[in-house]
């Protein structure tokens, strides 16, 4: 089996989110990823990585006004200050929590601007942020989202998200190839999985169930077949579980449902 990350923004609702890290820990996870982690002090987040003794694999860059409904700033043109701030935030959080992984969120299109000024304006922050990244020794991903969750989301699809990683050619930027997300949009997984993961252009894998993103032991993917042909590709990195649980805020409800894992499911 690959090796699984919680995602502690989705998984654990049951507990307030400084004590999501000790739950997953007793679940025996031994690496967790979170969306952001700016409203929490970076020296108490460590904290709770040591004591629980896990690894932080992955978190995100500041996304802009998400309450506003922002979705990342990279794509979009006159933000430029903003960005650039907000990477170089990630990269102190990046430092205090060792993790080697950034994702950087794409933006939602705004109506009106050529499609071709934001590619520009996406390739011309990542180029920026994969070399501050490099320099600090850590690692900026991009991510396709499905435009049923994100709509107008700028970065959809896998071929986009690798021309653009083989355009800028900067050895810190790689893609986060999650399975639910290129179920929706594109399928294929398996020989997606097959094209994509020996490249080396992929620097974290994400799952789900599709449609719902709930538990990957329902819908319409195969998981333990996949998880099979992951391991026989040779992947090494992580898995981050990346799905709402079935059971909502129930206590004990994403321990109840982490069967799959231990293959109860
Ligand atoms: O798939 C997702 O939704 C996340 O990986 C993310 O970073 C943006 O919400
Ligand atoms: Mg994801």
């Amino acid at each position: 089996m690959p090796k699984f990350a919680a995602n502690l923004s989705m998984l654990y609702p049951e507990h307030e989110f400084l004590d999501r890290f000790a739950a997953a820990a007793r679940d025996g996870f031994k690496g967790v990823e979170f969306l952001f982690p700016y409203e929490h002090p970076a020296d108490e987040l460590a904290a709770r990585l040591g004591d629980a003794g896990l690894e932080q694999v992955l978190f995100n860059a500041p996304p802009g006004d998400w309450a506003a409904g922002e979705r990342g700033l990279a794509c979009l043109p006159g933000r430029g200050a903003e960005f650039r701030a907000g990477i170089a935030q990630a990269l102190a959080y990046a430092e205090a929590l060792a993790c080697p992984r950034i994702h950087v969120m794409a933006g939602l299109a705004p109506a009106g601007v050529e499609r071709a000024r934001l590619q520009a304006t996406y390739e011309a922050n990542l180029a920026w942020a994969a070399e501050q990244a490099a320099a600090a020794g850590r690692r900026i991903l991009i991510e396709p989202i499905n435009p049923r969750d994100m709509p107008g989301y700028f970065l959809n699809r896998q071929d986009e998200a690798h021309r653009i990683v083989n355009t800028l050619a900067e050895p810190a930027l790689q893609v986060q190839m999650d399975l639910y997300h290129c179920q929706i949009v594109e399928g294929d997984l398996a020989t997606k999985l097959r094209r994509y993961l020996p490249g080396g252009q992929v620097g974290h894998l994400q799952i789900a169930g599709v449609p719902d993103r709930h538990e990957p032991d329902q819908g319409e993917l195969n998981y333990p077949w996949l998880f099979e042909l992951i391991d026989q590709l040779g992947w090494q990195g992580w898995v981050g579980c990346e799905y709402r649980p079935r059971r909502g805020a129930v206590a004990g409800g994403t321990t109840a449902g982490l069967g799959w894992m231990r293959g109860q499911a």
